[in-house]
């Protein structure tokens, strides 16, 4: 496995994959100042094993790793959790996304590829995750819930069941979602309000 990028995320990435006992080639990044990372190498180019090798993104904001991702041309690594991650046998999860610490994703629910299911979120049954989407630690996302491509739960947000959030939307740090929301909104609050929009 390679772990593209040598950040706070990656190092989590890394937890991941020793919980797993998966040890990296090494640590690819793009910033020639890091050098070492976590014991390992960090090359700054792809090298001539990076295609073969499944790579995972560990590149937090939702915008720079949708366009790494379109970018890179390397194979990309099957979704991966922590071991003390909670997931129901009958969830599918697209490559690349990750499953942190201490998080639940249950029955029935369907995960897009490059996804986030940061450190203690809950994703319950019946829930659509678009590609691109984090889900920030301790959010709870309720059943049935739907999310488009690109947005973001903030930490300790809660969505109420059968909710649709548009793509590339922003849901404030402790909101609390009770109706649909269009895409590329900033929403805070509880009730959650729209405060701006933003562009993809
Ligand atoms: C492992 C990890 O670390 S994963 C990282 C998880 N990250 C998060 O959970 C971050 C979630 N992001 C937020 O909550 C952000 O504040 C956002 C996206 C909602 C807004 O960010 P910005 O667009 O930069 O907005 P900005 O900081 O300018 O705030 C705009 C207004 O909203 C208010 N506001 C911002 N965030 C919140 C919030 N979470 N709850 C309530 N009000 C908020 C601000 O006080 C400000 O109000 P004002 O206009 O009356 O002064």
């Amino acid at each position: 496995m390679i772990i593209y990028g040598a950040s706070g995320h990656g190092k989590v990435i890394f937890d991941i994959l020793k919980s797993r006992n998966i040890k990296p080639e090494y640590i690819l990044d793009d910033n020639p100042e890091i050098t070492e990372f976590k014991g390992y190498k960090v090359v700054h180019e792809p090298q001539e094993n990076t295609l073969k090798i499944p790579g995972i993104l560990a590149i937090g904001d939702n915008t720079v790793r949708k366009l790494v991702a379109l970018q890179y041309t390397g194979a990309i690594a099957k979704a991966v959790s922590h071991s003390s991650a909670v997931i129901s046998e009958n969830v599918e999860m697209g490559d690349g996304t990750v499953v942190m610490p201490g998080a639940v994703v249950n029955a029935d629910t369907i995960i897009g590829l490059h996804c986030i299911i940061n450190s203690g979120a809950v994703v319950e049954h019946d829930v659509r995750l678009d590609d691109f989407v984090h889900i920030s630690p301790n959010a709870v996302v309720t059943g049935n819930v739907e999310i488009g491509e690109g947005s973001q739960i903030g930490a300790g947000a809660s969505i109420i069941p059968g909710v649709k959030i548009g793509k590339w939307v922003s849901i404030g740090a402790g909101a609390v979602i009770i109706e649909d929301i269009p895409d590329f909104a900033v929403v805070v609050g509880n009730p959650g309000k729209i405060i701006k929009y933003s562009n993809e």
